[in-house]
This record gives C-alpha cells, sequence and structure tokens, in this order.
C-alpha cells in the first residue's frame, strides 16, 4: 500500500502552504488516473480495462490559493458498500481509519457515458459528508453519442462543483484545480442537496435517485445499457462464443508473430555492436584479468541483457494498444466462459495476462479477484504462464532447436507459450477439484467502449516496462554474470602439458602457416576446457549433474540452470559466458552462434535437437525467479504457498524434461 502515514498539521497558525489530502475516486475505468497524472504531473499506468489500478497511490498537486495538495488515487470501485478489497481500502482512506488520515475533501471521477451507474457512488459518497468536488469526464465521448449533461442543473441537484472535463486531453483539468481549491477553503462539509439519500441507504434508492438525477440533467435520457449500433455490432462478433474465441487466438497469434518478426532486426543490430565493442576493448586493454573482465564478463553480460529490450518493449507496446482500444475487455469476457471451465474466475485474466509479461505485477493484480479461494488458485498458477524473461531463453533455444528455419521457430516458440498455459490452467483444475474446493463465481465486468488506442500512452508503457527491466533484471543480470564470469574463470589452473606440447611444436620454424594455426587453435581448445573443468563453476556443475543428467544436461548446461533459478533470464548470459572461452576465434559471431557451437566435454554438441528440447520444457514449467517467490509470499500473507508453489513447479519441470528427453533418444532423435 502506497499511502503514507500522516503527518501533522499545526492548527491555529496561518502557515504559508498548507498540506490538504484529497481523495481520488470513481467507477472503474472513469479515468481517474488520467485525472491524478494531469494533477500530479506523474505518469501512472492507464488503460482502457477497469481495474487498470490496483493500489492507491499518493501524488502532489499545486492548487491556486497555495494550496499544497495530496492526492490520492484509489482503485476504482461501483458501490461502497460491496465487501471487496478495494471498497474496503477506499472505505478506510474515506474514514480516516488505521494509518490514514481523513482526507480533507473528495475528487469523484464520473464517466458521462455512464452517469446513472456512477452517480450511485457520488450518493453514496455525498452521505459521508466530506466536501466532494465531481470531474465529469469523457464528455468528449458522450457528445459524439449526442448526450449533452448540464453540469449546472447537475451541480444544482448533487449540491456540490461539478466540472465537465477531457482528462486525456487535459481540458477542463485547471477547473478541477480551481473547484478544489474552492472546497477545501470552504472547510466545512456544505449542508446536502435536497433529496440527495442520506446516510444507510439501500441500492434501490441511490439507483432511483440517480435515475432523477440523470433525468433532470441529461439533454437524453440514457440507460447504462444503451450503445451505439456500432459497439453492438462488434460485440456480438468479439463476445460470441465461437467466433470470440477464434478472433482471440488470432490475435494472440498476430501479436506473438509481429513480435518475433520485428524485433529481431534491433536484436541482431545489437548483438552485433556489443560483439564489436568487446573486440575493441579486447584490443586496447593491456592482456590480463582486467581485460578478461571487461571483455567477457561485462560486456558480454551488458549485452546478453540490452539484447532482449526491444522484444519486451514492444511486447508491452502492443498489449498497451490493445488495451486502450477496449477490446481486451472483451477478450477477458469471452475467457470467463473458458477459465471457469478450469475454476479460475474471469476476473484472472488479466492477471494471467499480466503474467505473460510479468508475473509480479501479475500476482499483484489478482487483488481484483474478490473471493479468497479464486484468488490463491490464480496466484499459484500465474508464474507457470510464459514472462518475459523466459522469452530471451526461449528465443535461445527455439533458434538452437530450428537453426535457419523460422516458421518451425515460430512454431515452437508459441507451443511454449501453449504449454504453460495449458500447466497453468490445468494445476487450477487441479487444486479445485482437490484441494480448494468450490466453484469459481461468475465474473461481473463492465464493457469499455471503443477507443482510439493511445499512441502516446503504449510508448510510454513500453519506456517505463524497458526501464524497470533494465533497473530490475539488468542489475540482478549484470550481478550475477560478473560472479558467473569470475566463477568461470577462477582458480586458475595451468595450461594441460598437451597444449604447451602442441605450441611448442607450432612455434617451430619450419612448419606452415596453415598448420601453426591449426595447432594453436587446438592448444586454445584444450586450455579453455582445462581451464574449464577446473573453475569453481566446472566443480559445482560437475557436482550436480549426476542430477540432470538424465535430462540431458551436461555440466556447463547445469551450471546454467542452477545459476537461472535467481532469475531465469540470466540462463543466456551465463551460458553466453560458459562457452565464451571454447567460441571461434573470429569474435564477429553472435551470443547464438557462439552457444551453438558450444560443446561437451568429449568434443560433441552440447545442444542437440534433445537436450534443446528438454531445456526449452524445462525453462517453461520451473519456479526460477526469486522475486516471485517474495511477491508470492507477500500476498498470501504465508510462506508455505511460496514453498508450495517452489516445489511443485520445479517436480513438474523436472518430470516433464525427463519425459520429453527420453521420449526424443528413445525416438532416435540426438
Ligand atoms: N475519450 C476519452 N478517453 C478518456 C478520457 N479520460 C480518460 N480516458 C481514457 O479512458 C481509459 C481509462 O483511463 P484510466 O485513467 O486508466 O481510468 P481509471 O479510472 O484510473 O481506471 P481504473 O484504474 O481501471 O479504475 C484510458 O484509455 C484513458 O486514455 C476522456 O476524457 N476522454
Ligand atoms: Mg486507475
Amino acid at each position: 500500500m502506497a499511502v503514507s502515514a500522516p503527518e501533522t498539521v499545526t492548527h491555529g497558525r496561518v502557515a504559508a502552504q498548507a498540506v490538504a489530502r484529497v481523495a481520488l475516486i470513481g467507477n472503474p475505468n472513469t479515468g481517474k488516473t488520467t485525472l491524478f497524472n494531469r494533477l500530479c504531473g506523474a505518469r501512472a499506468k492507464t488503460s482502457n480495462f477497469p481495474g487498470t489500478t490496483t493500489a492507491s497511490r499518493v501524488g502532489r498537486a499545486a492548487l491556486p490559493g497555495e494550496w499544497l495538495t495530496e492526492i490520492i488515487d484509489l482503485p476504482g470501485l461501483y458501490e461502497l458498500s460491496l465487501e471487496v478489497p478495494e471498497t474496503r481500502i477506499a472505505r478506510d482512506v474515506l474514514s480516516g481509519a488505521g494509518l490514514y488520515r481523513q482526507p480533507d475533501a473528495v475528487l469523484v471521477v464520473i464517466d458521462a457515458c455512464n452517469l446513472t451507474r456512477n452517480l450511485v457512488l457520488v450518493g453514496e459518497l455525498l452521505a459521508y459528508g466530506l466536501p466532494v468536488v465531481v470531474a465529469l469526464n469523457m464528455i468528449d465521448l458522450a457528445q459524439g453519442r449526442g448526450l449533452t449533461i448540464d453540469g449546472r442543473k447537475l451541480s444544482e441537484r448533487l449540491g456540490c462543483p461539478v466540472v465537465p472535463m477531457i482528462a486525456r486531453r487535459g481540458e477542463g483539468v485547471d477547473d478541477v484545480r480551481a473547484a478544489l481549491a474552492g472546497a477545501l477553503s470552504h472547510g466545512r462539509t456544505p449542508d446536502a442537496a435536497p433529496g440527495v439519500p442520506g446516510e444507510g441507504a439501500s441500492i434501490e434508492t441511490l439507483t432511483n435517485w440517480a435515475d432523477d438525477v440523470m433525468a433532470y440533467s441529461a439533454g437524453r435520457p440514457s440507460a447504462p445499457h444503451e450503445r451505439d449500433a456500432f459497439t453492438e455490432r462488434l460485440d456480438r462478433v468479439f463476445t460470441h462464443p465461437v467466433l470470440g474465441l477464434l478472433f482471440f487466438i488470432l490475435v494472440m497469434g498476430g501479436l506473438f508473430y509481429t513480435l518475433f518478426a520485428l524485433a529481431t532486426i534491433p536484436m541482431d543490430l545489437i548483438e552485433a555492436t556489443f560483439a564489436r565493442l568487446g573486440d575493441f576493448a579486447a584490443q586496447i586493454l593491456p592482456d590480463g584479468p582486467v581485460r578478461a573482465l571487461v571483455s567477457q564478463g561485462i560486456i558480454g553480460g551488458v549485452a546478453g541483457t540490452v539484447v532482449f529490450l526491444p522484444q519486451i518493449c514492444l511486447l508491452f507496446f502492443l498489449i498497451s494498444l490493445l488495451e486502450d482500444t477496449g477490446y481486451l475487455a472483451r477478450a477477458a469476457f469471452v475467457m470467463d466462459r473458458v477459465l471457469r471451465r478450469f475454476g479460475l474466475p474471469g476476473h484472472a485474466f488479466v492477471p494471467l495476462l499480466t503474467s505473460s509479461a510479468c508475473a509480479l505485477p501479475g500476482i499483484m493484480s489478482t487483488r481484483l479477484i474478490p473471493d479468497r479461494r479464486d484468488r490463491l488458485a490464480t496466484i499459484l498458477v500465474a508464474p507457470l504462464m510464459s514472462c518475459s524473461a523466459r522469452l530471451p531463453v526461449y528465443v535461445l533455444l527455439t533458434s538452437l532447436l530450428f537453426a535457419n528455419r523460422p516458421l518451425y521457430a515460430a512454431a515452437a516458440f508459441s507451443a511454449c507459450y501453449l504449454l504453460g498455459a495449458l500447466a497453468a490452467l490445468g494445476t487450477a483444475t487441479l487444486i479445485g477439484r482437490t484441494w480448494l474446493r468450490g466453484d469459481a463465481r461468475p465474473m461481473v465486468l463492465e464493457l469499455p467502449t471503443y477507443k482510439w488506442p493511445s499512441l502516446r500512452n503504449a510508448v510510454f508503457t513500453a519506456k517505463d516496462q524497458g526501464i524497470s527491466f533494465l533497473q530490475t533484471a539488468g542489475t540482478v543480470i549484470m550481478a550475477i554474470c560478473i560472479v558467473m564470469w569470475w566463477l568461470s574463470a577462477y582458480p586458475q589452473v595451468p595450461p594441460p602439458e598437451q597444449a604447451t606440447a602442441l605450441r611448442a611444436r607450432a612455434a617451430e620454424p619450419s612448419v606452415s602457416d596453415t598448420q601453426r594455426a591449426a595447432w594453436n587453435e587446438q592448444a586454445t581448445t584444450l586450455e579453455v576446457r582445462a581451464s574449464q573443468r577446473g573453475s569453481f563453476a566446472g566443480r559445482l556443475g560437475r557436482l550436480a549433474q549426476p542430477v540432470f543428467a538424465p535430462l540431458g544436461f551436461d555440466s556447463q548446461l547445469t551450471v546454467g540452470i542452477l545459476t537461472s533459478f535467481l532469475a531465469r533470464e540470466v540462463f543466456v548470459s551465463t551460458m553466453s559466458v560458459l562457452v565464451g572461452g571454447s567460441a571461434r576465434a573470429d569474435v564477429d559471431v553472435g551470443v547464438i552462434e557462439r552457444i551453438r557451437s558450444a560443446t561437451r566435454d568429449d568434443g560433441t554438441p552440447l545442444f542437440t535437437a534433445a537436450t534443446s528440447a528438454s531445456a526449452l520444457v524445462f525453462f517453461v514449467l520451473a519456479m526460477q525467479c526469486l522475486p516471485t517467490l517474495t511477491v508470492t509470499r507477500r500476498e498470501t500473507g504465508s510462506g508455505r504457498y511460496a514453498l508450495l508453489q517452489f516445489s511443485y513447479m520445479s517436480v513438474l519441470a523436472y518430470v516433464a524434461s525427463l519425459i520429453v528427453y527420453q521420449a526424443l533418444r528413445s525416438g532416435g532423435i540426438p
């Protein structure tokens, strides 16, 4: 919870700047966060999907008249009286319970297109007795549908200021500031307008009152279900049980294809650039441990991180666009029918989809799910969805599996996502039938209106996610890379006798140039292999290797797998550092090429088809993310569930990889 502890305000003294608190509240998807960002100059995530904000956040805004204001952006909610987590937070904030200091005013954002339903919440808030300012948002959309709302008449009936606005374009934001400053300087609650239902009024009374107010202030009566023919027609397709599902699969397929096709261009560029940079560093630095650390450890580590940035940014860019059009909410609706069969609520769609970017926000967004049983089930299965940290590993392993056959690679890539999703659903069913018995509740999700997606929003989302990837994953990856490089480079062992002998023979003047080069190369390979075997990493890998041998992993791959238990994306860079020494002499080969040419101790290729497939399955299913376990523990309030999640997924991954490897081997595939 991001709400800060209460501050003490000295009363009785005229302060140049007073700190006032304003609670920002409203139905889901009405534009609260958009307004919050405008008021506070912040850039919190907004999207055309109800329930984007799941925890409150606080920002500061300057209002006219020296008011320095703290604004609390609350999660969207329909009725204060409902017993769900987000309304409990809102009620606590409004009544100043616990840590919260009671706000000095309430800013309600209402959607002009759904006035009646939004007014129910306004009615409840008016009964609280705090000064209220109503922001009448999305008037552009309302006008587009021939609906006009008279702000003055509405204000008259509500007994509080009403400011028409278009938060997305920033129109009316100054008026909101002025109205807030006015409400704050009035201090005490104005008397309720006649006709406003008092405290404890039933939802029925409130709805009747809302209808009445609506009829009085709107130019054309509109029921919430009244929607234009275009929306109707689109919805009939998108929410159709069969067509809707087909369309959904098509959209997701297109999404991943675009991702795969477009991101490779900047990825290749980044790989080539870093390869050159490593080459350059190796040339200018004097020979020794520093040169090796910089050109292999550091530059290799940075390359292994940055190379996946294009894909992560592109994924979030595309999801943001999709979300903003309003399509994603239809997809959730379609998915509800599917998910409920597996004992998950339609609400779980958002956390699961988010988890296919990253399980951390995914698990946090399960706060939306009202039922604890449903919530727990969703949290437990969420990390099985393929997150973007698996992306680099999938890219690597699928391209090792299907070199120069991009179509096959793309298919294998999609199959990984499918396998993850199926494992999640299967596990949910299993949990629902055994441990957490009970039916998932049907979903009540409001379909937002269709909108043109905001490009600006998508760019910002992509940028934010990219930065946060670099900050969280990047720093961890960097650190692990350097440690891994050290583990694989030390302790240094003397070159094997055979290598020394080869070099001595190569140094003789009678030897031809080609023969000399060949002998030297053989010597290098022998030296590298010896130093790897003697290093800490080599010893560790050999120690654990028997456990992973039935999956087709050699000691290098075992080291890669072991280190990736902290954060799975580390795998690629670990492998690239580990096999770095045995790379071909030319420095220009990229990461993937280098790993492809890696060999086992006996000289046979490391990544055979069976091993690549087995490793791929392992990465789809294994729980290799320390931060996720921390969040599971926090969200479920018990380390037990984190432990359960870890053990279950590890065992699942091991068994599945074992089956794949052994089946492929017995099928004659190397
Ligand atoms: N056309 C139009 N769109 C708007 C306006 N204000 C916000 N939006 C869009 O409405 C969508 C929802 O905005 P958010 O700010 O995320 O809404 P929210 O109330 O914070 O939503 P939750 O956090 O999910 O409860 C976004 O796609 C915004 O770009 C407006 O005045 N006109
Ligand atoms: Mg929000």
